[in-house]
């Protein structure tokens, strides 16, 4: 088993609280307040332009608030900077994005490392990980292809797996079924559920998708640049 095992952690895994954020005159947060706890599945709901992406960007440090707090694991990470924020990021949270962003000249299983080489660990030892990756994910045959050579549900599998491979505590994921077929986003949502289950696996998603919507612990309403339950 690849992933941290559950450590009795319950309560608030993630925190964010007042987030504000202001695109000139836009007022897209007005002081969201969100907390994710360990092993959930948290999805974020509404419509067209209501700030969903925005906020998941901002909680996932990709980038910054106006005002507010982010904490991880209790560590207040709205206060690291630049450096420590790439290294901590890293090392603590996974990306999937609705297009899968896989470097092209790489193979899947070095899409799936690179994560791992970055964060200097031991070569031979991230090499392991992924390949249990590929095999947990139903890609074992496909590792040495590079992206133009895998389908599109296979693509997005592989960012799942590089978005595994440093053991993050929480997935960040927007979209990530919204360039999929029916089939294929089907059977992604079914892995979120699997490694949430199996493996404890946090998730906050923001998602347009009903099916994944429902399969979630809870869904977050994000309106008028705020949030309900
Ligand atoms: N860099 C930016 N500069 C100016 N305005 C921005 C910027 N990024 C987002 N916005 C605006 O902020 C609002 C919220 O955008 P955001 O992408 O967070 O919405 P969303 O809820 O994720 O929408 P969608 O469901 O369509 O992806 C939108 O009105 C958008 O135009």
């Amino acid at each position: 088993m690849w992933i941290t095992p559950v450590n009795g952690l319950n309560g608030n895994m993630l925190k964010a609280t007042n987030i504000k954020k202001k695109y000139n005159q836009l007022e897209v947060l007005k002081g969201v307040d969100i907390s994710v706890n360990k092993g959930e599945i948290v999805s974020i709901i509404g419509s067209s332009g209501a700030g969903k992406s925005t906020l998941l960007h901002i909680i996932g440090t990709l980038d910054t608030a106006d005002s507010g707090e982010i904490y991880l694991h209790n560590e207040p990470v709205h206060q690291y900077r630049n450096d420590k924020l790439a290294a901590y990021r890293n090392r603590h949270m996974g990306f999937v994005f609705q297009f899968h962003h896989l470097l092209p000249e790489f193979t899947a299983l070095e899409n799936i490392c690179i994560p791992g080489w970055i964060a200097g660990r031991k070569k031979k030892e991230v090499e392991q990980e992924a390949i249990r990756l590929l095999q947990t994910l139903g890609l074992e045959n496909r590792q040495d292809n590079k992206p133009h050579a895998l389908s599109g549900g296979e693509q997005q599998r592989v960012a799942v797996a590089r978005a595994l491979i440093n053991k993050p505590s929480i997935i960040f994921a927007d979209e990530p079924t919204g360039n999929l077929d029916s089939t294929n986003a089907k059977e992604m949502h079914h892995l979120f559920v699997k490694l949430r289950d199996e493996f404890h696996q946090t998730f906050l998603i923001v998602t347009h998708n009903e099916e994944l919507a429902g399969m979630s612990n809870r869904v977050l309403h994000m309106k008028d640049g705020l949030i309900s339950e």
